[in-house]
């Protein structure tokens, strides 16, 4: 289970997360929605031990999450798959995937399993295996930067606004992909701006709003707030 305990983080003097505190449990896709600037990435850099928070605390199944030693998160199963992708686009789509397994590098077998297994949850990555990764659609790069964050077997995927730039059915796909990953066995933290495909698969989530969690729910209950379908919803 990751535990969020008033999480503060601060850049310099500007303070980008006031006292966050968020779970999410066993089995669960939680959503995390917030307009842009409103500490979603930050939150997600602190939990890939990428930023040092400034008080507060973050662990996964009891271990720290903070000690600012990223291989470290990913090694205790906690993956994430950024903003914006940042992939090798030189690199083909195989060898970006295989970059996301770094830490089982030794284990040969992991690594060809893994790789099997991304293929199967996106096949047309199969066919574009040895491609540099910049040639491909928006959509696919979006696939190979999930896949990359699956190689690391995680148990927590982080996952920050996989639909950015997306078509809405490619959105529906890579959702698609992200729900048969999580039937799998894996947590999901899905920070999203569209807060419709995010909320078709989330069990649960939070809104966060100026780097503090100003409302949460159930899918049910958030679908049905007005405040969310004002604010991101459009209706
Ligand atoms: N390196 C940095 N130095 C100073 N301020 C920063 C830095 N990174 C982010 N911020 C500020 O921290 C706040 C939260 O930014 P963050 O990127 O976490 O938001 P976000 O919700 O992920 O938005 P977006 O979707 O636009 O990335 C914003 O006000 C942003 O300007």
């Amino acid at each position: 289970m990751l535990e969020v305990r008033d999480l503060s983080v601060n850049y310099g003097s500007f303070r980008a997360l006031h006292g966050v505190s968020l779970t999410v449990q066993p089995g669960e896709i939680v959503v995390l929605l917030g307009a842009n600037g409103a500490g979603k990435s930050t939150l997600f850099r602190t939990l890939s031990g990428l930023g040092r928070p400034s008080g507060g605390s973050a662990t996964w199944n009891g271990t720290p999450l903070t000690a600012g030693r990223p291989e470290f998160n990913v090694a205790r199963g906690v993956a994430q798959c950024p903003e914006g992708r940042l992939l090798f686009p030189d690199l083909s789509v195989e060898k970006n995937l295989r970059l996301g397994a770094f830490v089982h590098r030794r284990d040969r077998n992991a690594v060809a399993t893994e790789l099997e297994r991304v293929y199967t949850l996106f096949p047309a990555l199969m066919e574009k295996r040895h491609v540099p990764a910049g040639s491909l659609s928006g959509g696919q790069q979006q696939m190979v930067a999930i896949g990359r964050a699956l190689m690391a077997r995680p148990q927590l995927l982080l996952l920050d606004e996989p639909s950015l730039g997306l078509a809405p059915l490619v959105v529906e796909q890579v959702f698609a992909a992200v729900q048969q990953v999580n039937r799998a066995g894996v947590c999901v933290l899905l920070a999203e701006q569209n807060a419709y495909a995010a909320l078709g698969i989330a069990h649960r989530g939070y809104v966060l709003e100026g780097g503090r969690v100003s409302l949460t729910g159930t899918q049910a209950e958030l679908l049905g707030d007005d405040r969310v379908r004002s604010a991101y919803l459009g209706v």
